[in-house]
């Protein structure tokens, strides 16, 4: 998906919800565990249960890869299931030298159909690069992430700015905002509008409301720019909103709460 049918299906669903595929085989209903494929089943539900109010599913790779075989067969059931109309994300956070990120690229993009995997910049060009190579695919870089750890590097100083506006500014040299994302924590409102200071065209994904406690109302106020530009995901708030036999209900309840919040903010643009 690029960017114009991105924006296109924001403004058209008043919605710029991502829903987090992070599927625990642990976490999913009880009487899940007698299908033949109990995360695939899960799955299915809650995406038939959200996709009138979201624009994009985010598989989270490690929830899938812990299973071996059958998590990796549940994944590309997943995405083939989400179909074309939503933005999809394949959380894998990847990254090495060149000819190693020209096979996870070609793992998500051609054997795989994601539109986009999460990228870490650390090894630095060589390693980003492969993943902007596709038409209408993208890479969506760690920029500013929402967990405590954050403070260890990217918050640090390093040549008179925070290593993590080092990491906007560079890496955006590497693309443009047709095929590269930033992803930027919802518990990381205060940095938000020096954040957009640094790379106002680009969208960012922004991880980090219902469990992680991050505002959906600071975050849009503050990051959101002429075309949107941010995708909000929540993953456990919206497909644990119960444990039981209502599971998908529930989860298109918490979805559909978001959206009309969203609603309201993309009004007031
Ligand atoms: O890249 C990510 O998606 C990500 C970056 C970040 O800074 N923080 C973060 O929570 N995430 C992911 O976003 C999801 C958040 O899940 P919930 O806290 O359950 O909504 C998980 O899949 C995390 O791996």
């Amino acid at each position: 998906m690029n960017r114009q049918q991105l924006i296109e299906q924001i403004r058209l669903k008043k919605s710029y919800l991502c829903v987090g595929l992070d599927t625990d085989i642990e976490k999913i209903p009880q009487h899940l565990l007698s299908e033949k494929d109990p995360v695939f089943a899960f799955n299915k539900a809650i995406i038939d249960a959200t996709r009138d109010h979201c624009v994009s599913y985010k598989i989270n790779t490690a929830f899938y890869e812990a299973l071996g075989l059958k998590g990796w067969e549940a994944m590309e059931k997943t995405v083939h299931y989400i179909g074309k109309d939503h933005f999809t994300i394949a959380d894998a956070k990847r990254g090495d030298i060149g000819n190693t990120s020209d096979q996870y690229a070609k793992a998500f993009f051609s054997a795989l159909p994601f539109d986009s995997v999460t990228v870490a910049p650390y090894m630095g060009e060589d390693s980003v690069k492969p993943f902007l190579q596709y038409e209408g695919k993208w890479a969506i870089v760690l920029g500013l992430t929402s967990n405590k750890g954050a403070a260890d590097f990217e918050l640090q100083q390093a040549g008179g700015e925070l290593l993590y506006e080092k990491v906007l500014k560079t890496v955006s040299g590497w693309g443009s905002p047709d095929n590269l994302m930033f992803v930027v924590g919802a518990t990381q409102a205060d940095e938000f509008i020096n954040i957009r200071k640094h790379t106002p065209d680009h969208f960012y994904l922004v991880p980090g409301v219902g469990a992680q406690g991050g505002s959906l109302k600071e975050i849009s106020e503050k990051a959101m720019n002429q075309d949107v530009g941010i995708l909000v995901n929540a993953s456990r708030a919206v497909i644990y909103a119960s444990s039981k036999e209502d599971f998908a209900e529930a989860a298109k309840a918490v979805a559909k709460g978001y959206q009309e919040e969203m609603a309201g903010y993309l009004g007031k643009k």
